[in-house]
């Protein structure tokens, strides 16, 4: 409470938070209400945010994390003390995992009562949790700081390398009153939250040097180059230095996927024989075999230089050798190199171009023929081999995608045209993103969502198209009904209850849909599904697409069934 005499009028802690936040540009929370937010996302609706109310915590929070990867703001979810807190938390986590920028706020119980552990309702030490789990976690006690904490929590989110920030207001917080005047005053507009950070000019001779005298170049660009929205310096550097480039999949449509340049129909060869490889927003995690291995084993492994492009300076050797790093925000760095490739640069060897397109142009020959077959049955390709079309058609439209085989086969089947088009399952390979991400996209981007998603990946947030309906969101869902996980031919050797990895039969997925007002499809063939989700496009309305799928057609955990482990041979 403090005693500034300049007003009488009062404000107080809800006010000061949503004034806060409507001060640093943020227009909408995804949240879930209950004690003690139920009245802030009333008061912050009625202040002019927009409010989208979840089902599930975690949902709002995948909804807050792919809006801030769309946006560049920090997504805001709210979520009530404990167990909303607690379900809130992967999102926080994986927003951290995938560098996308959100803030968690959730309502806590006083000081007092927890560090005592006398047992109030919904009692937990969420701040100690959250810390080790995301980029930065604070809590503010007195309304007079709520200006400051808001503050931190949004450069926390966004500068540096961008991720998930927690932010612990205990429920008396909201009540606290002062002085209007001076709670003004207290608020702070965050200046440039995400400060540009220039490359070392030596750095970047270094990397040019390195590019200029490579055999087999390779550049590889990660969903950090997307985030970054550098999108006309990104594919002027590429189509200036005439080098072959690989896009991760949340990078997909930085450049079209059809580009002359693109080697991911040639994936495997550009990954073994590349000589220089340079790494734009892209980790050498598990998604590329570390950078080393029988994915990196061709002809140079022994010799291959790698180039990395990363804000943070510690992600360098966190695999291989970094030959040239190169620290900075990736439009900085990617500007500076372009300023530097001067008039004369020599495109790669043609033998190294020719030699991906000779692959790539075969490659692609061979996926045209399996996407034609059996144009009436219904399987991962022939249904993909629709979606691929109708993407074609709206390029802006955002694809969501989840599941295993559903995973796989859409993203070398389905191609993208557009930056910041394609929102997936990112470097952890979660389930559960699916509606989150899909409602995200269309609140912020007022496009058309169609999210392909597994019957297992989507029962993690099927209930959210109840959120789809409330809020008439132009999304369209098309589940691929293989009837389970993978696929939905397992059986329980002992009989009597199912195999763990199958579902209901058949189950109607589309009913769902069509109890909150919504349009449901059950699509049997390609042709089925084309109509329906050509319609859905154009209507906007939200659809639900029940495909039926050849239940035989998937692999164990899809691409990555290496990770599973290898039981010992039975006696
Ligand atoms: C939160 C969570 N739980 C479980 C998994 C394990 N998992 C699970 C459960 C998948 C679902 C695959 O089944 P699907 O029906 O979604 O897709 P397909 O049948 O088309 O392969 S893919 C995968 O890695 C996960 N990645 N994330
Ligand atoms: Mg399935």
């Amino acid at each position: 409470m403090t005693n500034d005499t300049q007003s009488t009028e009062q404000t107080d802690g809800f006010h000061l938070v949503i004034d806060a936040l409507k001060l640093n540009g943020i227009d909408t929370i995804f949240a879930l209400p209950g004690i003690p937010i139920t009245d802030l996302t009333r008061k912050a609706q009625a202040e002019g945010i927009r409010m989208i109310s979840f089902r599930h915590e975690q949902h709002a929070g995948n909804a807050a994390a792919a809006a801030g990867f769309l946006t560049q703001k920090p997504g805001i979810c709210l979520t009530v003390s404990a167990p909303g807190f607690l379900n809130g938390l992967t999102a926080l986590t994986n927003a951290t995992t995938n560098c996308f920028p959100m803030i968690l706020i959730s309502g806590s119980s006083e000081r007092e009562i927890v560090d005592l552990q006398q047992g109030d309702y919904e009692e937990m030490d969420q701040l100690a949790i959250a810390k080790p789990l995301c980029k930065a976690a604070f809590r503010v006690l007195h309304a007079q700081d709520i200006g400051i904490g808001i503050a931190r929590a949004i450069r926390s989110a966004l500068s540096g390398r961008p991720g998930g920030v927690y932010l612990d207001l205990p429920a008396k917080l909201f009540a606290q009153t002062m002085d209007a005047a001076a709670g003004k005053r207290s608020l702070v507009k965050v200046v440039d939250p995400a400060p540009r950070q220039l490359p070392a000019p030596d750095s970047v001779k270094r990397a040019l040097d390195l590019l200029k005298g490579a055999k087999r170049p390779l550049i590889v660009l990660g969903k950090g180059a997307a985030y970054a929205q550098a999108d006309a310096d990104i594919r002027a550097l590429i189509e200036k230095t005439g080098i072959p480039y690989l896009p991760m999949s949340m990078a997909k449509g930085l450049l079209p996927d059809t580009h002359e340049q693109s080697a991911s129909a040639t994936r495997s060869h550009v990954l073994a024989e590349a000589d220089v490889v340079m790494l734009v927003g892209a980790r050498l995690n598990w998604l590329l075999s570390h950078g080393k291995g029988k994915t990196w084993g061709g002809a140079n492994a022994d010799t291959r230089q790698f180039i990395q492009i990363d804000i943070s300076p510690t992600e360098m050797d966190s695999n291989v050798p970094i030959a040239a790093p190169l620290v900075g925000d990736i439009g900085s760095c990617v500007s500076a190199l372009l300023a530097g490739l001067g008039s004369s640069w020599a495109k790669p060897p043609a033998e190294w171009t020719d030699g991906i397109k000779e692959r790539k142009d075969k490659n692609l020959s061979k996926m045209a023929a399996t996407l034609a077959l059996n144009p009436e049955k219904m399987n991962f390709h022939s249904a993909l081999n629709v979606i691929r079309n109708a993407v074609k058609a709206r390029p802006d439209a955002i694809v969501v995608n989840e599941g295993a085989n559903t995973l796989d086969f859409a993203r070398s089947i389905v191609d993208m045209y557009e930056p910041r088009k394609r929102l997936d399952v990112g470097t952890w390979g979660i389930m559960g993103i699916g509606m989150g991400f899909a409602v995200a996209a269309a609140v912020v981007t007022g496009k058309p969502v169609i999210a392909i998603e597994g019957d297992s990946a989507f029962g993690f947030s099927g209930m959210e198209v109840e959120t789809i309906c409330r809020y008439n969101l132009p999304i369209c869902v098309i589940v691929f009904n293989n009837n389970g996980i993978y696929k939905g031919t397992d059986v329980n050797p002992l009989g009597g209850d199912v195999a763990p990895t199958v579902f209901v039969k058949n189950a109607r997925y589309e009913m769902m849909m069509q109890a909150f007002g919504g349009v449901g499809v059950l699509a049997n063939t390609p042709a089925e599904l084309a109509k329906a989700l050509d319609e859905a496009v154009a209507s906007g309305k939200p659809t639900l697409i029940n495909a039926i799928i050849d239940e035989t057609a998937g692999t164990e955990s899809g691409r990555i069934t290496s990770l599973n482990p290898q039981s010992a041979k039975k006696k």
